[in-house]
């Protein structure tokens, strides 16, 4: 039986990042006049994402996702294809609306935790050398996507194979810096 495919950047096993690598721009799919982003900074907190919200490459169960500093990124061609997918949603995702890719993900709210934060696919990079994917986020969600439930082990299981560790949420260190900035919000912490 062949292995369960997840996401094309990830299904041949993880290509590790570059220590140098300084950044690089994000195409979107379009064939003619492409959205292109660029980015001044390495990505950080790369992951696979299984949530509904996250943009996923045709046929993938997981998104690929990571993030960068909001003022590194700028968009450089092409920027009226841009559209928010959802204005009210704490990430809002700037999509084509030639080819439905979400080039940048930004958080408007200044409390948010990840606020100065975009999230990117790196993957729609021509440059290799973008941090590599380390762990899993939101797995049981590819359920809300239509996954069958009762095949969760074998998901989960390919995940550890490949080296990224499951979590149904974020990863323990991003779990415990939001709630250090909700603990610091309302004076539980100082
Ligand atoms: N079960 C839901 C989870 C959606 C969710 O909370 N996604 C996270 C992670 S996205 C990148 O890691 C999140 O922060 N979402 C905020 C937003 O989407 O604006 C589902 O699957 O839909
Ligand atoms: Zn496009
Ligand atoms: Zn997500």
């Amino acid at each position: 039986m062949s292995a369960l495919s997840l996401h094309p950047a990830i299904d041949n096993g993880i290509k590790p990042g570059s220590d140098a690598f300084k950044g690089g721009t994000l195409v979107c799919k379009c064939k003619d006049n492409p959205v292109e982003v660029t980015i001044d900074s390495q990505s950080a907190h790369n992951h696979a994402c299984g949530c509904t919200k996250c943009w996923k490459p045709a046929g993938a169960l997981f998104s690929v996702v990571a993030v960068v500093p909001r003022d590194k990124l700028r968009v450089t061609k092409n920027a009226d294809k841009l559209a928010i997918v959802n204005k009210e949603a704490p990430i809002q995702r700037y999509a084509c609306k030639g080819c439905g890719v979400h080039m940048y993900g930004r958080i408007e709210n200044t409390k948010h935790p990840f606020f100065g934060l975009d999230f990117v696919h790196t993957e729609l990079s021509p440059q290799a050398g973008w941090s590599a994917p380390g762990f899993a986020a939101f797995v049981s969600s590819v359920i809300e996507s239509g996954f069958d439930p009762s095949r969760m082990g074998e998901v989960r299981g390919r995940l550890k194979q490949l080296g990224l560790e499951p979590y149904d949420c974020l990863s323990p260190p991003l779990m415990d810096a939001i709630a250090t900035h909700t603990a610091k919000a309302s004076g539980a912490l100082r």
